[in-house]
């Protein structure tokens, strides 16, 4: 449970589903949700199928859940914190059409069912001043404005359509010049209500005929006085109905409504990059002034607010994507940490009550001191200067010398045994000390060598980790060039085999070429011996015997003729072979040598064994540095041992007496300290005390011609008080009900006044038992 008066608190947050609407319906009667009995979990199962996603809240309202049941469990407990004192907020989150103005304001202000959020705190509101005690005193304003395209607009007077938002200390973030109206009944809040909705920018897109294109901000503020102590305290309530986030394919957002839509989703993504830098325990900046939505709500996220977020989803499978989102926004918002206060003023009783206090406190204090003092003196140690009086007012040294007599006196009374006991367990303590801090030296020593010898391992640990770096870029060039080679030995192999083929037809050919010349010569030889031999027979044998020897011997040398060409055919196709096979031989022996040259150049024997060499001196470097490191690590073993032995060397007894010395150091440090605080503490509030009673007095001063005055005002204002309600009648025929004419006049309620006017039995506010004081405007 939180601090009456302050207290932390995380944001609380609460979901709502819709039932289904026709156009789901239309398309799928199945829903895509399912909720726990506990009304903490809703689980939702994705088209995609898997195991359903499971988000908890503070609260979960199914479809069912009816307009009382949102109020009571989500939004009351933030509006009873106003009725103490406290600022609130409750803000709904959601997708376009998902609920978000049906549970804020509910279709029917009057409706008792259907009424939402803000009919409900006004009536909760109003039913707490009527059940309080007489001696308090309400007074409520209200306020409404709209933030539509990055421009605050107030919806009470829709002239002033781009307010600014301002901050100081005492009002904390606010809107400057925003319509604040004062009201005496719940009517008179419906009736603002209305006329600011009717001024609100609403339209229609393929989600939602009644779109909120704005962020609507309905604020009340409900101050509360003590007729009796004049203490009073102020609750300021924010009601936030945002626009819905969109997809604009989804809503057909075009044209101006496109233009909306970017609005809106820039501001809600301003609003998500807000929470997320307060929650994601990194950031350093929160972003507040990026979005005017964001500026306006800075107290209500991380600020002084007790703040609700009710975020509205669709439980149908076509809006799976969009209330996953939204269900993960509500789960970012709860971890939100607010620092609410009560917003109260001291009344001249409270502060007289405090200063007592304070008095008492010093009182206290003093003894305390004293008491210090004592203990300081019998351990020896010298007391401050500040303590003897300097820099004091005169009072507090006065009484510090009257202090240190009787503390003299008491130390006098004390018997020399002690002394002398404490002045040899100080020497003790003194000697201990010595050998403990040489032992602290040495260990920090050992400590620094540890760590230096820590930086020499890394260094060798990086040395190590760049030489495997190199010699694995060596290894993988190495490898390149090897398969390289391979395929360049390949290739020389291909070639080498061509060439034999190619040797071997050359053979071929000429094998060929060579029997045709013999068999030419063959054949020529023949028809010699043929010629030599018809000449012969001519000359012996007779004419027709010569003529058949000439035909015959014409008909061998059509043959030989026929042979002849037939050589000359074989010799030219022997030419074109030789030339074909010159040429081949010719561009592929070139080609052939240039490819082994290349490949003998690339990889020579030499170099091969230069890398070679290389790599086996970087190996050998890389085991010499491994070396290195393991003998490092075992020195440094050896010396944590040694470490280890020096520290368990000190004995029980050095350890214990350490111990000793060092809560006694630590107790003559806090008691120092303490001592110090305390005589400071005492110099500032017998400083305080002084301006408080100063202030005191003037205050008593101001409340008797306060309440001279307020006799004299009472007196005119009973008088004044038939005259104002035969007027306020008058303008009450004259008014309209949304033109809110009726001048904004502070109107008093007092607590226990009967029973709220309901609407069938409306009064106007000046009816009531209500006070007017004075007419305010703005
Ligand atoms: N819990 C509910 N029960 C019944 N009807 C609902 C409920 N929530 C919303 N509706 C209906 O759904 C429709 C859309 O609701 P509403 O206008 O509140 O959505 P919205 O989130 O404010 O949309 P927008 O962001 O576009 O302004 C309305 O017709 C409303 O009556």
């Amino acid at each position: 449970m939180e601090d009456e008066d302050t207290g932390t608190g995380n944001v609380r947050v609460v979901c709502r589903f819709r039932p289904l609407n026709e156009k789901e319906k239309a398309i799928s009667m199945q829903v895509c949700v399912n909720f726990s009995p506990d009304n903490k979990t809703v689980l939702v199962r994705t088209s995609e199928g898997g195991e359903p996603t499971k988000f908890n809240f503070d609260y979960v309202f199914t479809p069912l859940a009816t307009q009382r049941q949102v109020y009571e469990i989500a939004a009351k407990p933030t509006v009873e914190a106003i009725i103490q004192g406290f600022n609130g907020t409750i803000f709904a989150y959601g997708q376009t059409s998902s609920g978000k103005t049906f549970s804020m304001t509910g279709p029917d202000l009057y409706d008792e069912e259907l009424m939402g959020i803000i009919p409900r705190m006004v009536s909760t509101v109003f039913e707490n001043i009527v059940n309080a005690d007489e001696h308090l005193e309400f007074q409520v304003k209200v306020a409404y404005c709209e933030i539509y395209m990055e421009k605050i607009k107030d919806l009470l007077d829709p002239s002033k359509t781009n307010l600014k938002v301002h901050e100081d200390k005492a009002r904390g973030v606010y809107i400057a010049d925003l319509t604040e109206k004062y009201v005496g009944s719940m009517e008179e809040v419906y009736d603002l209500m209305a006329f600011g909705t009717s001024n609100r920018e609403v339209g229609y897109t393929h989600m939602n005929a009644g779109s909120s294109r704005s962020h609507s901000l309905f604020c009340l503020t409900l101050n509360m006085t003590n007729k009796k102590d004049l203490s009073s305290k102020t609750g300021k309530l924010y009601l936030v109905d945002l626009a819905g986030s969109e997809k604009v394919g989804k809503t057909g957002a075009e044209g101006k409504r496109l233009e909306e839509a970017k609005n809106i989703n820039k501001s809600l993504t301003s609003l998500g990059q807000v929470i997320t830098a307060l929650t994601d325990g990194k950031s350093t900046h929160v972003p507040y002034r990026d979005s005017k939505l964001t500026r306006v709500l800075q107290d209500s996220l991380g600020g002084n607010s007790k703040t609700a977020l009710i975020i509205t989803c669709s439980p149908s499978p076509y809006n799976e994507a969009e209330t996953i989102s939204t269900l993960r926004f509500g789960i970012r918002a709860k971890s939100i940490k607010n620092k609410p206060r009560v917003n109260r003023e001291y009344t001249v009783a409270e502060l007289k009550l405090m200063l007592d206090k304070a008095k008492e406190e010093m009182v206290i204090k003093d003894k305390r001191i004293l008491q210090l003092e004592g203990s300081l003196k019998t351990l020896g140690a010298a007391i401050p200067p500040s303590a003897s009086g300097k820099d004091q007012p005169p009072e507090a040294a006065e009484e510090e010398q009257k202090n240190e007599s009787s503390s003299e006196e008491e130390e006098k009374k004390e018997p020399e045994i002690q002394y002398i006991e404490n002045k040899e367990m100080i020497q003790e303590l003194e000697d201990t000390k010595l050998r403990l801090s040489e032992e602290v030296e040495n260990s920090l020593k050992l400590k620094a060598e540890i760590l230096k010898k820590d930086e020499e391992i890394e260094d060798l640990k990086e040395q190590n980790e760049n030489l495997n770096e190199e010699v694995q870029s060596f290894e993988a060039r190495y490898k390149l060039l090897e398969d390289t080679l391979t395929i360049k030995e390949e290739r020389i192999d291909a070639l080498t085999d061509m060439n034999a083929s190619l040797e071997s037809e050359i053979e071929a050919l000429n094998d060929k070429v060579l029997k045709l010349s013999q068999k030419i010569s063959e054949k020529t030889t023949e028809n010699e011996q043929l010629i030599r031999q018809s000449t012969l027979e001519r000359q012996v044998s007779s004419e027709d015997e010569f003529s058949k020897l000439k035909a015959e011997l014409e008909e061998e040398r059509g043959k030989t003729q026929w042979e002849k060409e037939k050589n000359q055919a074989l010799t030219n196709e022997l030419k074109l072979v030789q030339r074909r096979l010159d040429e081949t031989i010719s561009v592929g022996l070139p080609k052939m040598d240039k490819l082994r040259n290349e490949i003998i150049e690339e990889v020579t024997l030499k170099e091969r064994e230069r890398w070679n060499a290389e790599k086996r001196t970087i190996m050998k470097d890389l085991q010499t540095r491994v070396k290195q490191v393991i003998d490092l690590e075992i020195q440094l073993d050896e010396l944590r041992e040694v470490n280890r032995n020096i520290e368990s060397n000190l004995s029980i007894g050095e350890k214990e007496l350490k111990k000793k010395t060092d809560t006694l150091e630590r107790n003559l440090e806090q008691l120092t300290l303490m001592y110090h605080q305390l005589v400071s503490e005492k110099s500032k509030m017998s400083v305080e005390s002084k301006i408080t009673e100063k202030k005191i007095a003037r205050i008593t001063d101001k409340n008797k011609k306060l309440e001279e005055s307020l006799a004299i005002e009472k007196a005119k204002l009973a008088e004044a008080l038939n005259q104002v309600q035969t007027m306020s009648n008058e303008m009450n025929d004259r008014s309209h009900r949304y033109s809110i004419s009726i001048g904004n006049i502070r109107k008093t309620i007092q607590g226990g006044g009967g029973k709220v006017a309901s609407r069938q039995t409306v009064m106007h506010p000046l009816m009531m038992p209500i006070q007017e004081e004075r007419a305010l405007k703005g």
